[in-house]
């Protein structure tokens, strides 16, 4: 069975094209809950990075960020500023004194009525423009309506979708339906590649997390994210434990690389490094780039630039310094 673990940091591999709808596989995921928060619990005291392996964690954080908007004020000005931010994300100084010069974020992530900003604002940077879709954040709008705006965001200049799943189909165990509805999307996307955003926070229990997962996977999803950043619980460790296990286990299984965002509420640096750490752990260091692997971010950026110009200067920035990421 291969392993996660045995992929070189820069080993190349192709595009999940999924599976069948693998039932069995399915219902014999499990989640043990106590152990999982157990093991999320102590995390944070066992992984601790100080001094310039820090300030190299922090720089890695942000070459994975998702840099995001998606506010109902967004305006052609806002997405200008941030894909300038998204180009450089630190001072200049700061970075040419960690020996970081032209280090970028991730991705930027817009509404589709932001995209023409975005691809604009992030010419010739090669940083990719992400759209979240299909009736984001619920996701309840009909599925033709769904699978056009994937359509019309595809043909504007978007290089990933973050689609969000039906929860309605996990709560009622519709998995035959959720991996239908998730082919769908992934079939509209064509070229770009297709983040599932499961909505973990709604889903009840961690084992469906970790049959949505799966089942994503199956119908050909690149990456897996956790949430929209709107659910009342976003992001959290003892979730990313689930969806990585799920990951490593798609892999043993079919030899398919599958990405991981957890999005929501993540704005520390003390929190990217515990992600970053949980990732190493659990899939190996070829997980910690961002080809296969992002945060979701409005405000994880302003901390980790805080951070790095303490390492430099030995002084703290005001947080309103930081009003951009
Ligand atoms: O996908 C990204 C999330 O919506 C961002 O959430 P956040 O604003 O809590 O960082």
């Amino acid at each position: 069975m291969p392993s996660t673990y045995d992929l070189a940091p820069d080993a190349d591999f192709a595009r999940n094209p999924g599976v069948p709808l693998d039932m069995a596989w399915v219902n014999a995921a499990q989640a043990n809950t106590p152990a999982i928060q157990r093991r999320c619990a102590t995390l944070p005291g066992r992984r601790s990075v100080k001094k310039d392996y820090q300030a190299a964690w922090l720089c890695r954080a942000i070459s994975c960020i998702d840099l995001t908007t998606l506010s109902g004020d967004d305006t052609v000005g806002r997405v200008a500023r941030l894909t300038a931010k998204a180009r450089q994300p630190v001072r200049a100084d700061i970075l040419s004194a960690l020996g970081m010069e032209g280090l970028t974020v991730g991705a930027v992530c817009v509404y589709h009525d932001m995209i023409e900003a975005a691809v604009k604002g992030l010419d010739g940077s090669g940083i990719p423009v992400a759209a979240v879709s299909t009736g984001f954040p619920a996701g309840l709008s009909p599925l033709h309506l769904r699978i056009a705006e994937i359509e019309e965001s595809v043909k504007s200049g978007a290089h990933e979708i973050d689609i969000v799943i039906s929860r309605r189909h996990v709560l009622s165990g519709n998995w035959q339906a959720l991996y239908d509805e998730m082919r769908a999307f992934r079939d509209a996307c064509g070229h770009a590649h297709v983040k599932a955003i499961l909505a973990t926070g709604e889903l009840g229990t961690l084992r469906n997390v970790a049959k949505a997962s799966l089942i994503c996977m199956m119908a050909g999803a690149d990456f897996i994210k956790t949430s929209t950043g709107k659910e009342p619980v976003n992001a959290t460790l003892p979730v990313t434990l689930v969806m990585l296990r799920a990951i490593r286990d798609y892999y043993a299984q079919t030899g398919h690389v599958v990405g991981y965002k957890p999005a929501g509420g993540i704005s520390k640096a003390k929190d990217a490094i515990n992600y970053l750490a949980l990732i190493k752990e659990e899939l190996g260091d070829r997980w910690l780039r961002p080809d296969l692997f992002r945060f979701g971010a409005s405000s994880l950026l302003g901390d980790i630039e805080r951070q790095l110009e303490h390492h430099i200067t030995g002084a703290y920035s005001a947080a309103y310094r930081h009003p951009m990421g």
